[in-house]
């Protein structure tokens, strides 16, 4: 495909996406009815509509209408590439419209009815995670410490054409600067020395007290990623519960590469008290948005009121099986002050005696996801 042909393609993707399908979805459905279309292909398309979805505001803006092809055009003026748009063969047709330069919160592409609320919880550094939010995120690997050191790690996976380098977040992490396509394909990641998993991520999972012997339930433990890099940090007990228990159906795939063992629980206060509850809450997403740019148009008052409601009722519930001078680990992938330290503030609040021991929060000034952690000691 050429260059022209390719950004036709991502315009009917967009499109789709526009018209309410999941980007994962419109972007499977286009490679299967585009047999014609490389990987090569595949990765430039992909590239463009998720650039596109990241800068969805300012390149409608440039592009003149939050159509696939205005996204398509103001991806392409934004990067001086606007002669592909020639309307010759498979290329777009020629723009009719000069479109604007985009203005105040629809230049960092922020949503208008967030804009205040980001503000107050990112204060000076506002309009540089804003920026920052429009880029591509690495790629980052958690080394397993508990099977390899990290320079082994990167010896290993340069054997197999991937470049890493450590990442100052975490004593554990790498980023790829080359090869990320090969990762999950290497032997390396089948061994179980390394795991996908965002830089900041990980620093979360290093503020937590581990120690051997400990009995650790992660209350909220998904796919497992945190659940394998505390496995990672110390010799535990390890346990896991998700409210959807279908979440977890790679656990045990996983555990296994890692070398470890996890117990599922069904009813985790059954086999409380623990020593070390992680509460990786569902969240905004709002520090993942480089990732899933989808959410960050997505998500609206409601849902985020929503959100802070369950978030509460699990750090609750934590509280209720966490044993005496116990800790919970609070976790959001979020950058809002409403998911963060004002909820951590609020459960204080609930439940006397409790003190925060470590809190902390990561923007993608620091290279990794926004994250914000909190280390809460119970009485
Ligand atoms: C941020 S994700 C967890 C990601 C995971 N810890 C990881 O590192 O891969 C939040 C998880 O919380 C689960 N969840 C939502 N509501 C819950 C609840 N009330 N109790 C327990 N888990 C819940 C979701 O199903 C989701 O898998």
């Amino acid at each position: 495909m050429t260059p022209a042909a390719r950004a036709a393609a991502a315009i009917g993707v967009l499109d789709r996406i526009l018209d309410g399908q999941v980007a994962e979805v419109a972007l499977t459905n286009w490679g299967r009815a585009s047999r014609y279309a490389g990987s090569g292909d595949r990765a430039a398309v992909r590239d463009i509509v998720y650039d596109a979805l990241r800068c969805r505001r300012s390149f409608a803006a440039l592009g003149g209408g939050e159509t696939g092809y205005g996204l398509v055009l103001g991806w392409a003026r934004s990067s001086g590439q606007e002669a592909l748009f020639s309307g010759e063969g498979h290329a777009p047709a020629v723009p009719q419209d000069a479109g604007r330069e985009p203005l105040g919160l629809e230049a960092l592409d922020c949503p208008e009815w967030l804009g205040p609320a980001l503000s107050h919880s990112l204060g000076a550094d506002f309009a540089a995670v804003l920026q920052a939010m429009r880029q591509r995120a690495p790629v980052f690997l958690r080394v397993n410490l508990a099977k390899t050191r990290r320079e082994a790690a990167i010896a290993a996976l340069a054997a197999e054409g991937i470049v890493a380098r450590p990442h100052p977040l975490a004593d554990s992490a790498l980023e790829v600067t080359e090869g990320a396509r090969k990762v999950q394909a290497s032997e390396a990641y089948g061994d179980g020395l390394v795991e996908l998993q965002d830089a900041a991520s990980q620093a979360v999972v290093a503020m937590l007290p581990l120690r051997d012997g400990m009995r650790v339930l992660d209350l909220c433990a998904g796919g497992g990623g945190k659940t394998l890099a505390m496995a990672a940090r110390a010799k535990l007990s390890l346990f896991a519960h998700d409210a959807e228990a279908r979440r977890m159906a790679d656990l045990p795939a996983r555990a296994k590469r890692a070398g470890v063992s996890v117990t599922a629980l069904a009813r985790p206060e059954t086999a409380a008290p623990f020593d070390l509850v992680l509460t990786d809450v569902p969240c905004s997403g709002s520090g993942s948005w480089r990732r899933d740019p989808q959410g960050k148009w997505a998500l609206d008052g409601d849902r985020l009121a929503a959100l802070t409601v369950v978030q509460a009722a699990i750090l609750d519930r934590a509280a209720g099986m966490v044993g005496r001078g116990g800790v919970i680990g609070y976790a959001t992938c979020s950058l809002l002050d409403a998911e963060n330290g004002a909820q951590v503030a609020a459960f204080l609040g609930r439940h006397q005696g409790w003190r925060i021991e470590a809190e902390r929060s990561f923007t993608p000034l620091e290279g990794g996801d926004g994250f914000f952690g909190a280390v809460l000691r119970a009485p």
